[in-house]
């Protein structure tokens, strides 16, 4: 066997150490290796510094390969040496101890360092940046005896820090120079929504600010802006940007531009000297994000292993903040341009924003908020670069909403093909990772890690790997516990037991005594655990509004343009001269500039001022129809029998009894009801949560149908006779929902995860379904009108005209 070459490494980090990992799968034994790494570590996660900032993670947890990994396959490493001197000539390195190295090929790993703004005063104790151990150690050390914390720099780094630091207890501004929050990755709206979240989480943010100097003796107290103001700071952590480690490669010869100049094979200009990672730029690029390093390190080992390779031909990138409770993802072109188009969808309610970005005919870009499950599928479709003609559609709306989809996770998961990724960052793709359950026998998320990298970085894809386990591995797979969001790790089954067995009231007695990471919250568990208190204590509970959506904390839908719109709820969708002329006078007085009737046979009077809704909601003395929000929304009705020759039973007097028995009910998600007469089911009750149909002597009771955009037919329930019992089971499952389902579910989704025999077996008995009605009559003898509520009361009207919306909305 040929005497192996000495190989060299320069930076003891994630891209270098990935290629050394290739290289000593791809050859073992061709080189002796030693690794240089200023920092006295060995291989860490970088990426999940944030996490444990966020007190997510430990350190311990962080670490790719300890310390017997470098014995094991017989690397030296020198932790805690600076290379200071390349000698190209002699071809050896030399660290700043003077520990020496001679090379056959050298690599040079060096990564970024944080960019820090030359501002007087930023040699000031307690200002740093957000790079290594070292600072996340510093931060957490001041967070104990220090109050203020100012972040420069509002993207994916300065956000990060920014909750972190609020998860130590400091009070936290981020100061941005630009007019919205991660510029680099996001348009205008989903980042005034990530504001918004951000800011109920506890944020503060001082945008379009410029720093020029900082105060303070030994150290910080301050930060002056161009503009005059002040802030003041214990603490200022700047992330504002990296900046390629270069200065070595430079001072050795090497042609060096922003970055370490490379081909397509990381070769730099000198023979036997390569560069990957943050520190290389190939093709006018230095990259910021482990995915592209890692397909560089990948290319870097093939060609010194003398494996064929096609070279490294540059990436499309993605990113996911990682904060609680956030779900933000990016992808590609996000912004348009004079030669793209994009189509948006946003859902107020729901907090859900999505745009696509096409060029020619092709994917080029996305951006996700509130709902990323689509985003490695756009990812994909993006990188391949094929015509998405025709599914544009699709694209926005969702990939389970094709027919044979199921708006779960899971549904979306099948549906996915295999060569899509699921780990962006490690480039693992859904085949990978069911080869590695199905034929390697992988049962756990660990064991999945070891074997394909996937969920090893960021950790981001980690519930989707999981979701695969479910599909490939069913009742083998070890499961690995999820919270609710990133404030717990407690699921919602935990959370409600624990509330019911300590009798815990309020959401910030739930936090508290829970340990909830971050005492305010998120978006998530917020809105949720308002639901739960609510559905557990209705007598007790006293809703509270600020845990609430926009729309539902105030009553009214907020349109695209910022106006409102009114409707009215019309009790089956019949209605009489009388009340027709009463909303159309109502109209004509407040100028609404357009009536229409909805899918759910009301009128909406839509294009309404903000001020006038409390004046109209009093002159049309009706009750809300509560199109907005997570309740009870139409219970739609055909003609039946009174007037349809085909119909068997009266639908639509049994359709106004429901809508009357449930009106303001509270529920997990929206629920909509309907009434057909006959099996021709003119009221579509088949794609509807509950659905009555009519037959012959009886009504079969249809339940878990969505005809949204994520379609599902229901699944029949029973068949009963008489309307008494049509209510009776309409109560029962409508309860049982109430009580299993998780905040935020759908009936379609929640009776496909729990199964339609469980939902039959719990309603199967006559005493189950009374305690169930009886318990669903309790919470709705609770509810009061929201607007009769709002009309009555001068404070809430008052606080109602303060309303200042600031988002387009499409629901
Ligand atoms: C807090 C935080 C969160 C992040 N989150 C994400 C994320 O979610 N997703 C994502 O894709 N990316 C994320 N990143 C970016 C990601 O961590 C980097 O892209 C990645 O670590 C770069 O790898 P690298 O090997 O090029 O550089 P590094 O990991 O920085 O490694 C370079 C190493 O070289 C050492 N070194 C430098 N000069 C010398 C020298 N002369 N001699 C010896 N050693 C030297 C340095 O000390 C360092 O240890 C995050 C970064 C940070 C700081
Ligand atoms: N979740 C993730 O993927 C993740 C998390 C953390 C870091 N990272 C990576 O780490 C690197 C560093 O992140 P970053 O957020 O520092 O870089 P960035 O370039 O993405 O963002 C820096 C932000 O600071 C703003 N800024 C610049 N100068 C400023 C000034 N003088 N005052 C106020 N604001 C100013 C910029 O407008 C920009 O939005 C990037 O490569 C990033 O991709 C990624
Ligand atoms: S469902 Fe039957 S009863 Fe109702 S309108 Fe249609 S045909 Fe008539
Ligand atoms: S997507 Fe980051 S680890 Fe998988």
């Amino acid at each position: 066997m040929a005497e192996a070459k000495k190989l060299v490494l320069i930076g003891n980090g994630m891209a270098g150490v990935r290629a050394i990992e290739h290289l000593i799968k791809l050859a073992p034994g061709a080189y002796e290796i030693t690794i240089f790494g200023a920092e006295p570590h060995p291989n860490y996660n970088r990426i999940m510094l944030s996490s444990v900032l966020a007190g997510g993670a430990d350190m311990k947890d962080i670490v790719i390969n300890d310390w017997d990994w470098y014995k094991e396959n017989n690397i030296r490493l020198h932790a805690g040496h600076t290379v200071t001197k390349i000698d190209t000539k002699a071809r050896k390195v030399v660290s700043h101890l003077g520990v020496e190295a001679e090379y056959d090929a050298l690599v040079l790993a060096t990564g970024s360092n944080p960019f820090m703004l030359p501002l007087p005063g930023a040699d000031k104790e307690g200002v740093i940046g957000f790079r290594d151990i070292k600072d996340t150690e510093i931060m957490q050390e001041t967070a104990k005896t220090y109050k203020k914390a100012i972040v420069i720099g509002g993207g994916l780094l300065g956000l990060e820090a920014a909750r972190g630091l609020l998860n130590l207890g400091m009070d936290v501004s981020v100061v941005h120079n630009q007019p919205y929050l991660m510029n680099r990755q996001l348009d205008e709206t989903a980042s005034a929504m990530l504001k918004k979240e951000l800011e109920a989480q506890g944020m503060k943010f001082l945008l379009r600010k410029y720093s020029e100097s900082i105060y303070g003796k030994k150290r910080v107290k301050g930060l002056r802006f161009s503009d005059g103001t002040e802030a003041e700071a214990d603490l200022i952590v700047m992330a504002v940007g990296i900046l390629p480690n270069v200065g070595l490669a430079k001072s050795s010869g090497i042609e060096v531009n922003r970055g370490v100049v490379v081909n397509d094979f990381m070769e730099t200009n000198v023979p036997g000297i390569y560069a990957v990672g943050e520190c290389a730029e190939h093709r006018g690029i230095a990259y910021g994000l482990v995915a592209p390093l890692y397909e560089q390190g990948a290319v870097l080992a093939k060609r010194l292993a003398g494996v064929a390779t096609e070279g490294y031909a540059g990436s499309v990138t993605s990113t996911k903040l990682k904060v609680s409770g956030v779900d933000v993802f990016s992808a590609g072109q996000y912004l348009d341009s004079d030669d793209t188009r994009s189509l948006r969808y946003q859902d107020e309610v729901d907090g859900v924003y999505k745009k696509i970005v096409l060029k020619d005919d092709k994917l080029v870009g996305a951006v996700l908020f509130g709902d990323t499950g689509d985003g490695a599928s756009l990812f994909s479709i993006i990188k391949k670069g094929e015509s998405v003609k025709g599914k544009e559609k699709e694209l926005l709306l969702g990939f389970s909403a094709s027919p044979s989809g199921g708006s779960s996770p899971l549904a979306r998961l099948e549906s996915m093909a295999d060569d899509e990724i699921i780990c962006g960052c490690n480039g693992v793709s859904k085949g990978t990772i069911a080869d590695a359950i199905k034929t390697k026998g992988c049962s756990s998320v660990s064991e999945i890690k070891a074997c394909t990298k996937a969920s090893a970085s960021c950790g981001g894809c980690k519930s989707q790997v999981e979701g695969l386990l479910q599909i490939y591995a069913g009742d083998a797979a070890v499961s690995v516990k999820e919270g609710i969001c990133g404030c717990t790790t407690l699921n919602r089954d935990e959370i409600v037991a624990e509330i019911k067995r300590m009798e815990l009231k309020t959401i910030k007695e739930v936090m508290h005594v829970l340990d909830w990471k971050n005492t305010e919250g998120c978006s998530k568990c917020r809105p949720s655990l308002n639901y739960y208190l609510g559905m557990l204590w209705p007598t007790e509970y006293k809703d509270e509004k600020e845990s609430r959506f926009t729309n539902e904390r105030y009553h009214a839908n907020i349109q695209k343009d910022g106006t409102y719109s009114v409707v009215p709820r019309i009790y089956g969708g019949v209605t009489s001269p009388a009340e027709l002329k009463k909303i159309a006078e109502v109209a004509e007085k407040f100028d609404v500039p357009m009536v229409k009737f909805t899918g759910g046979q009301r009128l909406d009077l839509l294009g309404v001022k903000k001020e006038d809704l409390p004046k109209m909601w009093e002159e049309l003395d009706m009750p809300s129809g509560h199109a907005y929000g997570k309740m009870l929304r139409t219970v739609k009705t055909c003609v039946g029998n009174t007037f349809c020759r085909f119909g068997t039973q009266d639908s639509i007097a049994m359709g106004i009894r429901l809508e009357k028995e449930f009106e303001r009910l509270n529920a997990p998600a929206k629920v909509k009801l309907a009434v057909s007469g006959c099996p021709r089911n003119c009221a579509e009750a088949t794609i509807k949560d509950f659905g009555v149909v009519a037959i012959d002597g009886g009504w079969e009771l249809h339940i878990g149908g969505n005809g949204g955009v994520h379609i599902r037919a229901t699944d029949l329930l029973c068949v009963v006779k008489t309307e008494d019992e049509v209510v009776e089971w309409a109560s029962a499952f409508l309860q049982l929902y109430r009580e299993q389902a998780q905040w935020n579910e759908r009936t379609s989704t929640w009776v496909e995860r729990v199964g339609l025999d469980y939902v039959k077996q719990a309603l199967e008995k006559r005493e189950d379904r009374l305690a169930l009605m009886e318990r669903i009559r309790t919470a709705l003898d609770q509810t009061v009108d929201p607007w009769k509520e709002i009309i009555a009361n001068k404070e809430l009207r008052k606080n109602f005209e303060a309303l200042n919306p600031v988002q387009a909305v499409q629901s």
